[in-house]
């Protein structure tokens, strides 16, 4: 079978990203957010969610927030900061006193709120840049995403995010990946696990 590996998917896939025009980004980002408001979100009651880094056209993961508070008002939202040194995540509740600021990266991150561990978290929506039919994922390479899911229970559900469609398969899979239970896209939802 095909395969490819991490660094040539991150190419591949930064460069379809980048090429799409703002009609098909917008079209591609719409259908992605119907399909994820048909997710059952029984039982969930703590979500971690990305907020997106807009140049790079991620996906409107502010409408999937709004979606959630409105239908899910007893759902609490967690956002993370990021720590660039050691490749860390720090989780907070995301309310209306929470205070965005960009960072380096250009994602909005908060500056203050209570402290949530990954261990409470029930559902996570994952940035990725491509994954593949087995639920493997790429990201931008720091391992951001590895460390953090690696901390989360076993009742954590893991759901990808992606405008486009899944590769065959990711060569370089090491022990440190952690596979998707999910992964949403515009046109399907991939299943991966018997998630719980
Ligand atoms: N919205 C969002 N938040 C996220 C992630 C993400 O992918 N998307 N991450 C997922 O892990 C973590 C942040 N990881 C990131 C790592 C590199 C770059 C980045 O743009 N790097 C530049 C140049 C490299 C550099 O400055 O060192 C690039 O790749 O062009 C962005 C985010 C945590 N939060
Ligand atoms: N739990 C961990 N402990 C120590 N090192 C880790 C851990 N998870 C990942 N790494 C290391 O981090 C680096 C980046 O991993 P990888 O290429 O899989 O990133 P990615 O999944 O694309 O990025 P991200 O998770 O930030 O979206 C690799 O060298 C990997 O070995």
């Amino acid at each position: 079978m095909q395969s490819i590996s991490k660094q040539e998917l991150r190419k591949i896939y930064r460069e379809k990203r980048l090429n799409l025009s703002n009609e098909q980004f917008q079209v591609l980002n719409g259908e992605l957010i119907s399909r994820v408001q048909k997710w059952d979100v029984a039982r969930v009651s703590t979500v971690h969610l990305f907020l997106p880094i807009e140049g790079n056209r991620e996906p409107d993961t502010y409408a999937i927030a709004e979606w959630l508070r409105h239908t899910y008002p007893y759902i609490r939202l967690v956002l993370s900061r990021t720590d660039r040194i050691n490749h860390r995540m720090h989780h907070v509740i995301w309310d209306d006193s929470t205070i965005l600021k960009q960072n380096h990266w250009g994602i909005p991150e908060p500056q203050n709120g209570v402290a949530v561990s990954a261990k409470e978290i029930d559902a996570v929506f994952v940035p990725l840049l491509a994954f593949d039919i087995h639920g493997n994922r790429v990201g931008y390479g720091k391992g951001f995403y590895d460390r953090f899911l690696a901390e989360c229970g076993p009742q954590t559900i893991k759901i990808g995010l992606s405008l486009f469609d899944a590769e065959p398969a990711i060569t370089g899979i090491d022990a440190f990946d952690v596979p998707l239970d999910y992964c949403i896209t515009p046109r399907q939802v991939w299943t991966f696990s018997i998630a719980p």
